[in-house]
Protein backbone atom coordinates (compact mmCIF):
# COMPACT_ATOMS: atom_id res chain seq x y z
CA UNK A 1 0.00 0.00 0.00
CA UNK A 2 3.03 2.24 0.43
CA UNK A 3 6.56 1.66 -1.82
CA UNK A 4 9.34 3.22 -1.67
CA UNK A 5 11.75 2.95 -4.61
CA UNK A 6 15.49 4.19 -4.40
CA UNK A 7 14.02 6.90 -2.23
CA UNK A 8 16.95 9.63 -1.46
CA UNK A 9 16.34 13.02 1.06
CA UNK A 10 18.72 15.43 1.87
CA UNK A 11 17.71 18.70 3.51
CA UNK A 12 18.98 21.89 1.43
CA UNK A 13 22.47 21.52 0.43
CA UNK A 14 23.61 18.95 2.92
CA UNK A 15 24.67 15.70 2.18
CA UNK A 16 21.80 12.62 1.95
CA UNK A 17 20.22 11.66 5.01
CA UNK A 18 18.56 9.00 3.69
CA UNK A 19 19.74 6.92 1.07
CA UNK A 20 18.49 4.38 -1.67
CA UNK A 21 15.44 3.25 0.81
CA UNK A 22 13.36 0.33 -1.13
CA UNK A 23 10.57 -0.88 0.43
CA UNK A 24 6.82 -2.12 0.66
CA UNK A 25 4.63 -1.35 3.91
CA UNK A 26 1.86 -4.08 2.79
CA UNK A 27 -1.77 -4.39 4.01
CA UNK A 28 -1.87 -5.43 7.34
CA UNK A 29 1.75 -5.72 8.06
CA UNK A 30 3.22 -4.52 11.77
CA UNK A 31 6.34 -3.19 11.35
CA UNK A 32 8.92 -1.19 14.29
CA UNK A 33 11.27 1.62 12.97
CA UNK A 34 14.18 1.84 14.96
CA UNK A 35 18.05 3.08 14.47
CA UNK A 36 19.93 5.76 16.44
CA UNK A 37 19.37 9.27 17.37
CA UNK A 38 19.87 11.06 14.36
CA UNK A 39 19.12 8.56 11.93
CA UNK A 40 16.25 10.00 9.96
CA UNK A 41 13.69 7.62 11.45
CA UNK A 42 11.07 11.02 12.20
CA UNK A 43 12.31 11.77 8.36
CA UNK A 44 11.45 8.52 7.29
CA UNK A 45 7.75 8.63 8.83
CA UNK A 46 7.18 12.33 6.87
CA UNK A 47 7.96 10.75 3.81
CA UNK A 48 5.14 8.23 4.89
CA UNK A 49 2.84 10.57 5.62
CA UNK A 50 3.33 12.30 2.38
CA UNK A 51 4.35 15.52 4.46
CA UNK A 52 7.95 15.69 3.35
CA UNK A 53 8.79 15.18 -0.36
CA UNK A 54 12.09 12.89 -1.30
CA UNK A 55 14.73 14.52 -3.28
CA UNK A 56 14.83 11.89 -5.31
CA UNK A 57 13.21 8.30 -6.63
CA UNK A 58 9.93 6.96 -5.76
CA UNK A 59 7.38 7.05 -3.55
CA UNK A 60 3.41 5.36 -4.04
CA UNK A 61 1.14 5.64 -1.98
CA UNK A 62 -2.35 3.77 -2.07
CA UNK A 63 -0.89 3.18 -5.93
CA UNK A 64 -0.58 6.78 -6.46
CA UNK A 65 2.98 8.17 -7.75
CA UNK A 66 3.57 11.31 -5.59
CA UNK A 67 5.26 13.18 -8.02
CA UNK A 68 2.67 13.21 -10.43
CA UNK A 69 0.06 14.17 -7.67
CA UNK A 70 -2.22 17.18 -7.05
CA UNK A 71 -1.66 18.92 -4.30
CA UNK A 72 -4.86 19.27 -3.36
CA UNK A 73 -5.46 15.47 -3.54
CA UNK A 74 -3.31 14.99 -0.39
CA UNK A 75 -5.56 15.47 2.53
CA UNK A 76 -7.79 13.22 0.72
CA UNK A 77 -5.03 10.61 0.71
CA UNK A 78 -3.60 11.95 4.18
CA UNK A 79 -7.36 10.58 5.58
CA UNK A 80 -6.24 7.09 5.37
CA UNK A 81 -3.12 7.57 7.50
CA UNK A 82 -3.43 7.99 11.06
CA UNK A 83 -0.35 9.78 12.35
CA UNK A 84 1.25 10.25 16.03
CA UNK A 85 3.91 12.65 16.23
CA UNK A 86 6.51 13.25 18.38
CA UNK A 87 5.48 16.64 19.53
CA UNK A 88 2.01 15.67 19.28
CA UNK A 89 0.23 18.46 17.48
CA UNK A 90 -2.80 18.80 19.62
CA UNK A 91 -5.14 22.31 18.84
CA UNK A 92 -4.26 23.85 22.63
CA UNK A 93 -7.73 25.44 22.44
CA UNK A 94 -9.45 22.92 21.93
CA UNK A 95 -10.63 19.61 24.56
CA UNK A 96 -8.97 16.45 24.59
CA UNK A 97 -12.74 14.99 23.43
CA UNK A 98 -12.77 17.61 20.63
CA UNK A 99 -9.38 17.26 19.75
CA UNK A 100 -9.91 13.61 19.06
CA UNK A 101 -13.23 14.32 17.40
CA UNK A 102 -11.74 16.58 14.76
CA UNK A 103 -10.51 14.21 12.15
CA UNK A 104 -14.09 13.26 12.16
CA UNK A 105 -15.56 16.82 12.29
CA UNK A 106 -13.54 17.78 9.15
CA UNK A 107 -14.84 15.67 6.97
CA UNK A 108 -18.41 16.47 7.93
CA UNK A 109 -19.77 13.79 10.57
CA UNK A 110 -22.27 14.90 13.26
CA UNK A 111 -21.67 14.30 16.61
CA UNK A 112 -24.63 12.13 17.08
CA UNK A 113 -22.75 9.96 15.24
CA UNK A 114 -19.16 9.38 16.91
CA UNK A 115 -19.77 10.74 20.06
CA UNK A 116 -20.36 7.14 21.63
CA UNK A 117 -16.75 5.81 19.63
CA UNK A 118 -14.83 8.91 20.78
CA UNK A 119 -15.39 8.40 24.38
CA UNK A 120 -14.74 4.94 23.88
CA UNK A 121 -11.67 5.32 22.46
CA UNK A 122 -10.98 7.64 25.70
CA UNK A 123 -11.71 5.83 28.07
CA UNK A 124 -9.56 3.19 26.71
CA UNK A 125 -6.50 5.21 26.79
CA UNK A 126 -7.29 5.93 30.45
CA UNK A 127 -8.68 9.72 29.48
CA UNK A 128 -11.88 8.97 30.00
CA UNK A 129 -11.67 11.20 32.94
CA UNK A 130 -9.44 14.07 30.97
CA UNK A 131 -11.79 14.40 27.78
CA UNK A 132 -12.55 18.14 28.86
CA UNK A 133 -9.84 19.54 29.80
CA UNK A 134 -7.33 21.88 27.36
CA UNK A 135 -4.10 20.18 26.19
CA UNK A 136 -1.67 22.34 28.23
CA UNK A 137 -3.37 20.93 31.40
CA UNK A 138 -2.58 17.33 30.08
CA UNK A 139 0.84 15.93 31.29
CA UNK A 140 3.46 14.55 28.53
CA UNK A 141 1.70 10.86 28.68
CA UNK A 142 -1.78 12.31 28.65
CA UNK A 143 -0.80 14.19 25.75
CA UNK A 144 0.99 10.70 23.83
CA UNK A 145 -2.51 9.15 24.25
CA UNK A 146 -4.62 11.87 23.05
CA UNK A 147 -2.52 11.72 19.58
CA UNK A 148 -3.13 8.33 19.61
CA UNK A 149 -6.46 8.35 19.97
CA UNK A 150 -7.09 10.98 17.38
CA UNK A 151 -4.85 8.92 14.83
CA UNK A 152 -6.76 5.75 15.60
CA UNK A 153 -10.31 7.24 15.11
CA UNK A 154 -10.68 7.44 11.99
CA UNK A 155 -10.01 3.70 11.94
CA UNK A 156 -6.95 4.54 9.46
CA UNK A 157 -5.42 1.82 6.70
CA UNK A 158 -1.87 2.68 8.10
CA UNK A 159 -1.18 3.92 11.73
CA UNK A 160 2.45 5.84 11.41
CA UNK A 161 3.69 6.50 14.77
CA UNK A 162 6.71 8.53 16.03
CA UNK A 163 8.01 7.02 19.52
CA UNK A 164 4.49 6.73 20.82
CA UNK A 165 5.78 5.38 24.01
CA UNK A 166 7.97 8.52 24.81
CA UNK A 167 6.10 9.34 27.52
CA UNK A 168 4.85 6.76 29.52
CA UNK A 169 5.30 4.49 32.30
CA UNK A 170 5.94 0.83 31.21
CA UNK A 171 3.20 -0.82 31.64
CA UNK A 172 1.16 2.13 30.16
CA UNK A 173 3.41 1.33 27.04
CA UNK A 174 2.48 -2.28 26.88
CA UNK A 175 -0.96 -1.61 26.70
CA UNK A 176 -0.38 1.32 24.26
CA UNK A 177 1.61 -1.74 21.96
CA UNK A 178 -1.39 -4.31 23.29
CA UNK A 179 -3.78 -1.40 21.39
CA UNK A 180 -1.54 -1.17 18.20
CA UNK A 181 -1.67 -4.53 18.04
CA UNK A 182 -5.24 -4.68 18.13
CA UNK A 183 -5.80 -2.83 15.70
CA UNK A 184 -3.16 -4.20 13.21
CA UNK A 185 -5.26 -7.57 13.63
CA UNK A 186 -8.66 -5.53 12.60
CA UNK A 187 -6.80 -4.88 8.98
CA UNK A 188 -4.28 -1.73 10.30
CA UNK A 189 -0.79 -1.94 8.77
CA UNK A 190 1.19 -0.26 11.86
CA UNK A 191 4.47 1.35 11.83
CA UNK A 192 6.35 2.29 15.20
CA UNK A 193 9.25 4.19 15.09
CA UNK A 194 11.06 3.95 18.51
CA UNK A 195 14.64 3.34 20.56
CA UNK A 196 12.69 1.72 23.03
CA UNK A 197 14.25 -1.85 23.14
CA UNK A 198 11.83 -3.50 25.87
CA UNK A 199 9.01 -2.35 23.33
CA UNK A 200 10.39 -4.36 20.63
CA UNK A 201 11.97 -7.27 22.49
CA UNK A 202 7.56 -7.57 22.67
CA UNK A 203 6.30 -8.49 19.58
CA UNK A 204 7.65 -10.98 17.33
CA UNK A 205 7.52 -7.82 14.24
CA UNK A 206 9.58 -6.57 11.13
CA UNK A 207 12.30 -4.72 11.96
CA UNK A 208 12.83 -1.45 9.69
CA UNK A 209 16.53 -0.08 10.60
CA UNK A 210 18.20 2.97 9.78
CA UNK A 211 21.57 3.24 10.26
CA UNK A 212 23.82 5.67 8.14
CA UNK A 213 21.25 6.57 6.29
CA UNK A 214 20.58 3.19 4.97
CA UNK A 215 17.89 0.87 5.33
CA UNK A 216 17.87 -2.66 6.92
CA UNK A 217 14.87 -4.95 7.17
CA UNK A 218 14.73 -7.87 9.22
CA UNK A 219 11.42 -9.97 8.30
N1 LIG B 1 13.94 20.24 8.88
C1 LIG B 1 15.21 19.85 8.91
N2 LIG B 1 16.18 20.61 8.36
C2 LIG B 1 17.46 20.22 8.36
N3 LIG B 1 17.92 19.06 8.89
C3 LIG B 1 17.01 18.27 9.47
C4 LIG B 1 15.62 18.61 9.51
N4 LIG B 1 14.93 17.62 10.15
C5 LIG B 1 15.86 16.70 10.49
N5 LIG B 1 17.11 17.08 10.08
C6 LIG B 1 18.35 16.30 10.25
O1 LIG B 1 18.16 15.04 9.64
C7 LIG B 1 18.74 14.01 10.43
C8 LIG B 1 17.68 12.96 10.79
O2 LIG B 1 16.74 13.53 11.67
P1 LIG B 1 15.44 12.77 12.18
O3 LIG B 1 14.72 13.68 13.13
O4 LIG B 1 14.69 12.26 11.01
O5 LIG B 1 16.10 11.54 12.97
P2 LIG B 1 15.50 10.54 14.06
O6 LIG B 1 16.05 9.20 13.76
O7 LIG B 1 14.01 10.68 14.09
O8 LIG B 1 16.11 11.10 15.40
P3 LIG B 1 15.54 10.96 16.92
O9 LIG B 1 15.51 9.50 17.21
O10 LIG B 1 16.61 11.69 17.71
O11 LIG B 1 14.21 11.63 16.96
C9 LIG B 1 19.36 14.69 11.64
O12 LIG B 1 20.73 14.87 11.36
C10 LIG B 1 18.64 16.01 11.72
O13 LIG B 1 19.46 17.00 12.28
Amino acid sequence: MIRFENVGLRYGMGSEILRDLTFQIEPQSFQFLTGPSGAGKTSLIRLLFMSLRPTRGLIKVFNRDLSVIDKQELPKLRRKIGVVFQDFRLLDHLTTYENVALPLRVVGKDESEYRSDVIDLLKWVGLGDRMHVLPPVLSGGEKQRAAIARALITRPEVLLADEPTGNVDPPLARRLLRLFIELNKLGTSVVIATHDIALLEQVDARRMVLADGRLSIFD
